[in-house]
């Protein structure tokens, strides 16, 4: 808990200072039940890390933490081989000291197909529902966001991006977060300037309720960026499909880009619309030296990669952008 006392600080700076009504008590619910098998490893990992603060940092083009001119070598190697203990890598990458993690996800793909079409973040107070490692989170402070905060209940994930943090300067860690919760126990806090949702809503097995809980975190004004699975097809068109898709035990429901428009638009969220779609390449997510299981190549029709191994249309995520009313 002591860990996000720096936060609790910075929140009272903010247009947040409410969310402290309620976010020290769900941070202890969290710390109770947590009990993750590896959760003290990771503590011990995080715990060896080199105390030091990077001096150059790029969160513009991409995200790199120090250089390796700045270590010994048998410094970097030894990070290197810590942050290997943490692994599987998913979303990224990140260059650490010259240690190139390359991640399962171009995650910096994803970002560059939103980036110019999102109301610029500079000043803003941004929240990232389901951010995995939080690589985004670090893209949106390199986009002038005042602060960024992720909510995740991965404690892997959690347990990366401090790694991550640990090699930046006070002055830049106080302005990100990731909170070990989920959107379910995310209170109404109509406050942040930019809600993004990304890669999440086929998880829901209610995607109304959990968009709207994404509107619920926005101020009157605010933008949803939300980025999703979806089909081709009319405004009626929702897959559900079976156990698996894409071998992801946990997929509910997979809407045509017309479909969200039109639940958004029940939603009562002004100027909504779809500004990007594109079919997920083999190029964007597979196995690396970082994640060494199996990745999207597996996970498709070996003779046809238009379709899934289950025989689904293959995965073709779209980015929409809405605005609450005022
Ligand atoms: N209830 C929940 N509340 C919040 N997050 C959740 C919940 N359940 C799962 N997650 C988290 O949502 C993320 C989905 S991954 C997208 C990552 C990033 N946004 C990306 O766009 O690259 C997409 C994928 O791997 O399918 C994971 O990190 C989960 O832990």
């Amino acid at each position: 808990m002591a860990a996000y006392y720096p936060f609790f600080a910075r929140l009272t700076e903010t247009s947040l200072a409410h969310w402290l009504e309620h976010l020290p008590a769900d941070l202890r619910a969290w710390e109770q039940q947590r009990q993750h098998g590896d959760a003290r490893k990771w503590h011990r990992l995080l715990a060896q890390l080199p105390d030091h603060k990077a001096a150059h940092i790029n969160l513009k083009d991409h995200v790199q933490i120090g250089d390796a001119r700045e270590l010994e070598a048998g410094q970097i190697a030894r990070i290197e081989g810590l942050l290997q203990q943490l692994m599987p890598w998913r979303k990224g990458p990140f260059d650490l000291f010259g240690v190139h993690i390359d991640t399962e996800w171009r995650s910096d793909w994803k970002w560059d197909r939103l980036a110019s079409h999102i109301t610029p973040l500079q000043g803003r107070t941004v929240l990232d529902i389901g951010c995995g490692s939080g690589y985004h989170l670090w893209r949106m402070l390199g986009a002038g966001a005042d602060l960024a905060v992720g909510i995740d209940p991965s404690h892997l994930f959690v347990a990366q991006f401090r790694a991550i943090r640990s090699f930046v300067p006070e002055a830049l860690a106080r302005n990100i977060e990731l909170l070990p919760l989920g959107i379910e126990h995310m209170p109404k806090l109509t406050a942040f300037d930019t809600v993004f949702s990304m890669g999440v809503l086929y998880h829901r097995r209610s995607p109304i309720d959990f968009l709207q809980q994404c509107i619920d975190q926005l101020r009157p004004g605010g933008e949803l960026v939300l980025e999703t699975l979806v089909i081709d097809g009319d405004v009626n068109q929702v897959l559900v499909p079976g156990s698996r898709y894409a071998q992801m035990p946990n997929v509910w429901f997979i809407p045509s880009s017309s479909a969200l428009v039109h639940w958004l638009e029940r939603l009562g969220m002004h100027h909504v619309r779809v500004v990007d779609e594109t079919v997920t390449s083999c190029d964007e997510q597979r196995r690396t030296a970082w994640m060494e299981s199996q990745s999207l190549a597996d996970f498709l029709d070996p003779n046809d990669h238009s379709r899934t191994i289950e025989g689904y249309p293959a995965p073709k995520r779209a980015v929409l952008l809405a605005t609450k009313p005022l």
